[in-house]
């Protein structure tokens, strides 16, 4: 199969209907987790993007205690700080009917992602596998997770073969240090989500599919490229 066939693009006119048409489907795949298996795993993305989403799925009527919900990448810093992904998650997700979830964060409160793997590591290896939803976002410098370009584990973390699920990262671009879960843990999932909004980042995708001059080094190419899950791109301007 050509990589790029694994990729499915849903384009919206209007960002609520993007959030509205992805929760929605979410929510689905976790109602049938909660049906078929009795629990459920969703894996989310930080940054802004998310928000809306998380305005309308946490809204969505299902069993959310028997939900755990866990980031696919971290800040290393705590949620008290506007930085944090687990403080977005906690003010925009875990609100509502959702509240109800359970909550995994990869934040453990060592001095450093490096002093904290372990522990970090444990929390994701109890989760049931593989994940039933897995929400991407993607920077304006082709990152997605905590997957930068420069990133001092980044050959680790894209590696397939890998057998850790989470690791530091530490980038020009990224700030603070970072953890991330791995290419081959994020793609243990059910179903595979891409969420990007507005012109630019339309525009760095599309460059990432080419992989044409720089844009060959954007991280995200590893999760358009792979074949293991179906990838799912839901853009609004
Ligand atoms: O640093 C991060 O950035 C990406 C993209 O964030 P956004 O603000 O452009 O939506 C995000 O997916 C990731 O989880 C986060 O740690």
């Amino acid at each position: 199969m050509s990589p790029l066939l694994n990729v499915t693009t849903h384009s919206f006119t209007d960002c609520q209907a993007q959030a509205a048409a992805l929760a929605e489907r979410i929510a689905g795949g976790l109602r049938e987790a909660l049906d078929q298996r009795g629990s459920a795993v969703l894996a989310v993305s930080g940054g802004s993007t998310p928000k809306a989403l998380f305005d309308r799925l946490s809204r969505e009527p299902l069993d959310w205690s028997r939900v755990h919900i866990t980031l696919v990448d971290e800040r290393w810093v705590p949620d008290t700080d506007e930085r944090s992904n687990a403080r977005l998650v906690k003010a925009r997700l875990l609100q509502n009917a959702a509240a109800a979830a359970q909550f995994v964060p990869l934040y453990t409160g060592a001095e450093s992602p490096e002093a904290g793997l372990a522990e970090a590591n444990a929390r994701i290896d109890a989760l049931p596998r593989p994940f039933d939803a897995v929400v991407l976002g993607m920077g304006d410098d082709g990152h997605t997770a905590s997957f930068f370009p420069g990133g001092d584990h980044l050959a680790e973390a894209l590696d397939l073969d890998g057998q850790t699920r989470v690791l530091p990262m530490r980038a020009p671009g990224a700030g603070e240090p970072r953890i991330t879960l791995s290419l081959p843990a994020l793609l243990e999932t059910r179903a595979l989500y891409l969420l990007v909004t507005g012109a630019t980042k339309r525009d760095v995708l599309a460059d990432a599919r080419l992989g044409l001059g720089a844009a060959q080094h954007y991280p995200v190419r590893s999760v358009l490229s792979q074949t293991r899950a179906p990838l799912s791109v839901y853009w609004c301007p």
